[in-house]
């Protein structure tokens, strides 16, 4: 069986026949592995991920390949798995079961009127086929596996009640316990404090080390892409500007752009270190 879970073939979208928002990209990921997409915003990043989940609204044209293998065999997918060309029916099984995405705004996921612990049980006995009372000790569970104490006191607490890093955390709980082959985190740390982001990340590397899911990270924040990324995609202006391993991008690039990117988070890594350390002397290879 190929190591290849997704193999994106010259994908280009266009709006009204104007200049393509993506322009021929290409790339793959593997199983297990975690895709880094970086890139400045309008470049595209956010656009890739929702062709991929098959979310493109309908006035956009697409053309080009998103040819998916996932290794359950859950769901026999038509014409070599080219998710541009499954139907409605088969897409909407994809999303949560196959492949989850977690968003940058986790209080937009929520319903304000219900408590969290019976949303996520709604969500799981839609996908799985299991009891509520099932249900309900999963949620507990998850609740502790993702940090969170009284796990008995926040399901019952409303969306307004939590914090955005612990919504952000129950996302990704949620989206764990589904079991997907495919995780696409869009921005997921960019909504919340420091502390918050540092707390988000670990439970994403947490998620690579037991390596039971692919991922695409998308983030504009290169720092947090040096952490959690294997391989990474450049993006600017809706192309791909380079691609290549976590090292060949950070320490090996020669490409303008990425340089370009690289430096500007350097320089402002330097600042931030002005400031809390006044002695401070930048060294000449700063860290990312
Ligand atoms: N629904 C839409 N209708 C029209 N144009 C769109 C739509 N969604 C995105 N675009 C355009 O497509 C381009 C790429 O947008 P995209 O959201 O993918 O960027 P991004 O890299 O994810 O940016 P950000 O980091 O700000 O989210 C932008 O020029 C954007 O204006």
């Amino acid at each position: 069986m190929s190591d290849t879970l997704l193999q994106v073939n010259n994908l280009t979208v266009t709006l009204d026949n104007s200049k393509p928002l993506l322009n021929n990209i290409s790339f793959h990921l593997k199983h297990h592995q975690c895709l880094g997409i970086v890139g400045e915003s309008g470049s595209g990043k956010s656009l890739t991920c929702k062709a991929i989940m098959g979310l493109l609204e309908p006035y956009f044209s697409v053309q080009g390949q998103i040819l998916f293998s996932p290794k359950k065999t859950q769901i026999k997918l038509q014409q070599n798995g080219d998710l541009l060309k499954q139907n409605n029916e088969t897409l909407r099984f994809m999303r949560g079961n196959v492949i989850s995405v977690i968003l940058q705004h986790p209080m937009s996921a929520f319903d304000p009127l219900y408590c969290v612990g019976n949303q996520v049980v709604e969500t799981l006995l839609a996908h799985q086929p299991i009891s509520k009372n099932q249900a309900i000790t999963k949620t507990l569970n998850m609740l502790v596996e993702i940090g969170l104490d009284n796990p008995k006191q926040i399901y019952n607490r409303y969306p307004h009640q939590l914090s955005g890093g612990m919504l952000q955390r129950i996302m990704i709980g949620i989206a764990l316990m589904l079991e997907p082959e495919l995780i696409i985190a869009d921005e997921p740390t960019t909504a919340l404090d420091s502390i918050n982001q540092f707390n988000i990340l670990k439970i994403f590397e947490q998620i690579k080390q037991q390596s039971k899911t692919s991922m695409i990270f998308i983030s504009h924040d290169l720092g947090v892409i040096h952490h959690i990324a294997d391989h990474i995609l450049v993006m600017n202006k809706g192309t791909i500007v380079e691609q290549g391993s976590r090292d060949h991008i950070f320490y090996h690039s020669k490409n303008d752009y990425t340089q370009y990117l690289i430096n500007a988070r350097k320089q402002l890594l330097a600042k931030f270190n002005c400031v809390v350390q006044p002695n401070y002397i930048t060294p000449s290879s700063e860290t990312i």
